[in-house]
């Protein structure tokens, strides 16, 4: 068996997580003072989609955490909604996605997220499951709900050892 290939994981841009997704956070002005101007509102950031036969759910998710490094043999996307994660802690988590090579994903990247960050997988997005670095591993998850299947997976047959810094 060959040695896992490596990814080093870089710091969470908008920029550099445009082609896969929203970066959800309060960087910036905020769109609209709201609340008599006591609350700052960044208006309607993320591209949700849903198909047409499926509808918007709200679920939470507890995740284990995980440990740096990370080893990546598994990789999903969601053929018929976006997927959007938003932590219920300030704890970091790690976000890995991948393009999009017709039938499967190619090289992933993977992201480390700042406090207080959260992100929208666009439909169809390749990426690795939610993937927590510190306890506990609550999430708000905006989905798709709906009655036909929406999960593709795809077993990578050389992983990727993902690490903070390189070895
Ligand atoms: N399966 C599920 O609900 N979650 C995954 O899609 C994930 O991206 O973590
Ligand atoms: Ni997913």
């Amino acid at each position: 068996m060959s040695a896992p290939r490596e990814i080093v994981a870089q710091a969470l841009t908008a920029a550099a997580f445009a082609p896969f997704g929203d970066l959800l956070d309060c960087a910036g002005a905020p769109d609209r003072l709201i609340n008599a101007g006591r609350c700052g509102r960044y208006h309607d950031r993320a591209r949700l989609d849903f198909g047409p036969e499926g509808r918007a759910g709200l679920s939470i998710f507890n995740a284990v955490p995980r440990e740096l490094p990370y080893l990546l043999d598994l990789l999903e996307r969601h053929p018929e909604g976006s997927q959007a994660f938003l932590p219920m802690t300030s704890n970091p988590f790690l976000v890995i996605v991948a393009p999009d090579l017709g039938d499967r994903p190619g090289v992933p990247q993977a992201f480390l997220t700042a406090p207080h960050q959260g992100i929208n997988l666009y439909r169809g997005t390749w990426h690795g499951v939610l993937t927590p670095l510190a306890g506990p591993g609550i999430f708000a998850v905006v989905d798709r709900i709906g009655a036909t299947p929406n999960l593709d997976e795809y077993t990578l047959d050389r992983p990727y050892m993902i690490r903070a810094q390189p070895a």
